[in-house]
């Protein structure tokens, strides 16, 4: 015990030098102390007055109303309060003045440590006598001449059954296989024996008591089998279930890895290190953070797992280069804190194996799937500009080729933009006439009285401002060449007859001359309109009309040959692609989008929107949200299911108004091929639709 803590509970006298002796001893007798500090006035230690002081003055007849402090004793060891309070005892002193820093903070008698001494060994051997006492084991002493001197309350229950007192006597009278006065004698622990008492059976342990090298006596401890029995049994249980679990662990197939709540390993599987091909017999005690650090593992379970409290899979890399499913579960305490983390592991270096193997198979999928396009590309000709990609289209381009051989006029019709023009270029650059020219006319675009000078051209003088020296119509312009005339069905029926007139003879004279002019050209008409309703209707001569139909070319509508659809949106784009240097593409749900679309416009439509939405789009990839809604799913610019512009927001009606008529003009122009086509859809005359055009500055594309 240290001295600070004794002089809590003890009260010390202090004097000042001048105090007197009597005054001294007075306290002394008053507090029943016999020694006191001397302090100076700032109460700094001097010495030791006791009562021996007062009663040397007394003897030596000093002034006992004198100063204490001329009698004091000055040279005495003193102690700090931080030493033992063992260590004054066995100096020979009757008190110990304690100072700290130089200042006297009590005093200690050596009757105080004895007290303080005794009531401490009183205390503990309570305690013992307590514990003793309460043990259910038997226990018994005898002193050095062999009889029984002590017994606790159990072996008293137990041996003094009939009331009959066993102090004074020799044990082994009562229970033969104990000898302490044997042990006492020979100072050897017996070997642990077991007897019988009263139905009971008790293991006994004997030892000699010694006190430095003297035996004393000799303590005889009996333990019931039965409370061993029990704990066997329970320690049998914990070893079958430490068994069970043992074959769990070793028969699982899965790896499994169990740390303490620090990450230390506790233990591993074989099945871990067959699945790892990692020797893990190194790893028990370790911490997983080092065998992270070591390289063993790319990344813990565990270390995860204890970090956030709960479940966690990841996956783990090992340095035998497999990949492991791990998954750690932790295991908590009744305190809530983790008391281990069960990883169980899984090789997926095989499902990694197969996932990189379906993605090379896919890679070659899509590799077979593009050659196989291109292969199906292979199919789909590039005839002049013309894309070639159904059966229907390849027999009439065959057609048209053959037609090149000969002259014969041929009528193309269709839809507009479908392709009558390109049509009329393969036959041209596929005939003996292919380096000769090739004139396209618009009959829609000539104003009626302006044909036949623009046709079959004018001499000098023909008309007012005709041009000096006259001019070569395209009849001329065409000769040994072809001559393309589209929107035949826009000739005015007055001049039909004058026109079948020059194809019959295959001469003409210019406007205002009388000399006939022979030509060699190859005529080549074109119209979307039906000729044949027409004639019925008696808009278009009859005559004429099989005059050109020779050799009727139809041209089918893109919407009867979806089929193509892709091969021209990805010929148009590589076109754009090339032109604008971008590598844009179309995800498969645009040319989904493409095929079932009616396509009014046709191909020129088709064109046009790959173009316009390559433009447009920001993105490398052309997807749905970049189409119009036309194309997305509300129906065409000529469907039943067209519906009226919506507007967000108010504005004057006369701009409304306009915005709409641009949108709507822009819209047929794009799609639609002629001015009365447009004319006609929009429900204007075509002199309105130039004119309307003209305003908002609407060219054709
Ligand atoms: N099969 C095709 N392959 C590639 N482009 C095509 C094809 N058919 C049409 N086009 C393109 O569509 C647009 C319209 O074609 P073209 O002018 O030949 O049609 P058209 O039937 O003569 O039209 P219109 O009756 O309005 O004069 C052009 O840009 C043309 O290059």
């Amino acid at each position: 015990m240290k001295i600070r803590k004794f002089l809590e509970n003890s009260n010390s006298c202090l004097f000042f030098y001048e105090n007197t002796i009597r005054e001294a001893a007075a306290v002394f007798a008053e507090q029943k102390t016999d020694a006191g500090c001397v302090v100076d006035q700032s109460g700094q230690f001097l010495g030791v007055f006791t009562r021996d002081h007062v009663c040397a003055a007394i003897s030596t007849g000093a002034d006992l109303d004198g100063p204490l402090g001329g009698h004091m004793s000055c040279n005495v060891k003193i102690f700090h309060p931080d030493e033992d309070i063992a260590d004054p005892i066995g100096m020979g002193c009757s008190c110990f003045p304690v100072v700290e820093n130089g200042r006297a903070v009590g005093i200690i008698g050596v009757q105080d440590v004895a007290k303080t001494y005794h009531d401490h060994y009183k205390m503990t051997r309570n305690i013992i006598d307590a514990i003793i006492q309460s043990s259910r084991n038997l226990i018994i002493a005898a002193g050095p001449d062999g009889r029984i001197n002590f017994m606790n309350r159990s072996a008293k229950d137990v041996l003094e059954r009939n009331g009959e007192g066993l102090y004074g006597s020799r044990i082994h009278r009562l229970i033969p296989e104990i000898n302490l006065s044997e042990i006492i004698e020979t100072g050897e622990v017996p070997p642990l024996c077991k007897v019988s008492i009263s139905n009971h059976a008790y293991f006994i342990r004997s030892y000699p008591i010694w006190i430095q090298d003297k035996i004393i006596g000799a303590v005889a401890i009996f333990q019931d089998t039965a409370d061993l029995e029990s704990i066997a049994d329970e320690l049998g249980a914990v070893k079958e279930l430490n068994k069970d679990l043992d074959a769990i662990i070793e028969s699982s197939s899965d790896g499994i890895f169990v740390c303490d709540g620090d990450a230390n390993v506790l233990r591993i599987n074989r099945a871990y290190d067959e699945i790892t091909g990692l020797d893990t017999s190194g790893f028990y005690g370790k911490n997983m953070k080092k065998l992270v650090r070591d390289g063993f593992f790319s990344q813990s379970v565990t270390l995860i797992v204890l970090e956030k409290r709960q479940a966690q899979s990841i996956i783990q890399k090992t340095s035998t280069g497999k990949s492991l499913l791990a998954t750690g579960r932790p295991v908590f305490d009744e305190k809530g804190e983790i008391l281990r983390v069960v990883t169980s592991v899984r090789d997926i270096t095989e499902l990694y194996e197969l996932q990189n193997q379906l993605a090379e198979t896919q890679k070659m999928t899509e590799q077979y799937r593009r050659e196989l396009d291109s292969y199906k590309l292979r199919d789909v000709k590039n005839v002049d500009g013309l894309v070639v990609g159904s059966e229907k289209m390849h027999e009439l381009v065959d057609t048209a080729i053959r037609l090149a051989g000969v002259d014969s006029t041929v009528l193309i019709t269709g839809e507009s933009g479908t392709g009558k023009d390109l049509v009329a270029g393969i036959i041209h650059t596929h005939s003996l006439r292919k380096n000769q020219p090739f004139i396209r006319v618009n009959c829609s675009a000539i104003p009626p009285n302006l044909l036949e000078s623009e046709l079959f051209g004018y001499e000098e003088g023909a008309f007012t401002g005709a041009k000096k020296g006259g001019k070569p119509g395209y009849f001329e312009m065409a000769d040994s060449g072809t001559l393309f005339l589209d929107e035949i069905g826009d000739l005015p029926y007055d001049f039909q007859a004058k026109f079948l007139r020059v194809l019959q003879e295959c001469e003409f004279n210019r406007v205002g001359g009388a000399e006939f002019r022979k030509f060699d050209v190859r005529i080549i008409a074109a119209t979307n309109q039906d000729l044949l309703e027409m004639m019925h209707s008696g808009n278009f001569r009859e005559d004429l009309y099989y005059r050109l139909s020779v050799v009727p070319l139809n041209i089918p509508p893109l919407r009867q040959r979806a089929g193509e659809i892709k091969f021209l949106a990805a010929s148009f784009l590589k076109q754009f692609n090339s032109s604008y240097g971008m590598e844009k593409r179309f995800s498969p749900d645009v040319v989904d989008l493409f095929e079932r679309y009616r396509w009014p416009g046709n191909i020129r439509e088709l064109r046009n929107l790959v173009e316009r939405v390559m433009v447009m789009s920001p993105d490398d990839v052309i997807t749905r949200k970049d189409l119009p809604a036309s194309v997305c799913g509300a129906g065409p610019l000529d469907g039943g299911s067209r519906r009226p512009g919506s507007l967000s927001e108010l504005m004057p009606l006369k701009q409304a108004t306009q915005g709409v008529e641009k949108q709507l003009l822009q819209r047929a122009y794009e799609t639609l091929g002629t001015t009365r086509e447009i004319a006609r859809v929009l429900g204007i005359s075509a002199p309105s639709v130039v004119r309307k055009a003209a305003k908002y500055g609407i060219k054709r594309t």
